[in-house]
């Protein structure tokens, strides 16, 4: 061959390989979707009936062949790990469901996972997620408000937007993030406020942390808490999380809660306490006996928003969380501790 023509060749030939290789292993992400059931796979009797109908029952594959958009984003892989409404969520599930999320994303053939969850025990899974993930590689649990038979149902976009965002770079190391009606939300600070709107899950304290712009996640913030690589959680030998309960404090109640709950052994009491920490001289004693065996007191507030600065000190503060997210932390915290200023020092960190 005439020396000449050796560099145009070799141009050509490397360009014809580039472009081939580009047609034939299209590089996407690979995104598996663990679905615990819950609205998003909830069916009903007719398009009109957007609140009697039987969550988790649509499986995962069936929700995957009926959104082929998926594919334009992401190498999609379903696993049903559960098909339950999340009012039948359980401590030994989020242990489950957690060993699971790290065992897939130790694995470098999975870039993210994305998780579908009634809405209704969604934003503890989360947090409890938050906590205990041990990796980078995005996580997002999304639900639906309406089920997958409704009129103008949420669950179709909702889970092609969650695989969209784990799928992007953008999402990586942000900890959990709940996606539902377009919204990027942060796993610590957000919780359920509506009942049956779209727009429910909602962090009133601090905002959200994003949008989705069509394919595109928008981040303006991120939380400033420790979550997932950053904390020193490891569940994965467990087989329970320790037992904490919350107790609702309201004008005229009395300590029957309390002591029932130390009777079952309860190993950590929240407190949904008036206002700023607020509680009576008869719960203030009820709990200093609580506290005397050794079992630590959190302070919330039945509020929804702010934050508990005022408090007895043998009493941790519960920080921002609502009662059902203090109640995550102290479980968690007390597979690691039951030091009192150790638990405190994780309420202000976690
Ligand atoms: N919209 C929902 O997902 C809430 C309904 C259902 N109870 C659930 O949490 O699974």
């Amino acid at each position: 061959m005439k020396s000449y023509y050796f560099l145009p060749l070799m141009i050509f030939i490397l360009l014809i390989s580039n472009s081939l290789s580009g047609i034939v292993c299209a590089d996407l992400p690979k995104i598996q979707i663990l679905a615990t059931g819950g609205t998003i796979a909830g069916t009903a009797q007719n398009q009109s009936e957007l609140t009697l109908y039987k969550s988790g029952d649509l499986s995962v594959d069936a929700l995957i062949a009926s959104l082929p958009e998926m594919s334009t984003y992401a190498h999609v892989v379903g696993e049903q790990i559960y098909n339950i409404d999340s009012i039948e969520m359980t401590p030994d599930i989020w242990l489950t469901l957690a060993n699971r999320v790290n065992k897939l994303l130790e694995s470098p053939d999975i870039d993210g996972v994305v998780i579908t969850h009634g809405t209704d025990t969604l934003e503890e899974t989360a947090y409890f997620l938050n906590l205990v993930v041990k990796s980078e590689k995005p996580v997002v649990i999304t639900g639906s408000i309406r089920p997958a038979t409704a009129l103008s149902a949420d669950g179709p976009l909702n889970l092609l937007n969650a695989v969209i965002l784990a799928a992007s770079r953008d999402a990586a190391g942000k900890g959990v993030l709940i996606l539902l009606n377009g919204q990027i939300n942060g796993a610590r600070d957000t919780t359920k406020t509506n009942t049956e709107m779209v727009e429910t899950f909602k962090s009133a304290d601090f905002g959200l942390l994003g949008y989705m712009d069509n394919e595109v996640p928008r981040f303006y913030r991120e939380s400033l808490k420790l979550h997932t690589t950053a904390t020193n959680f490891d569940v994965t030998s467990r087989t329970t999380l320790p037992k904490v309960d919350i107790v609702m404090l309201y004008p005229g109640v009395d300590r029957t809660a309390i002591d029932a709950f130390v009777a079952n052994k309860t190993e950590g009491i929240i407190i949904a306490s008036l206002g700023n920490g607020g509680y009576s001289k008869s719960i203030k004693a009820a709990l200093q006996d609580v506290i005397d065996r050794g079992i630590p007191v959190v302070i919330s507030s039945r509020t929804g928003t702010g934050i508990i600065t005022s408090k007895d000190p043998e009493f941790i503060s519960s920080d921002s969380l609502n009662p059902q997210k203090a109640r995550i932390l102290l479980m968690v915290a007390l597979t690691q501790t039951h030091n009192l200023d150790e638990i405190e020092k994780i309420f202000r960190i976690c």
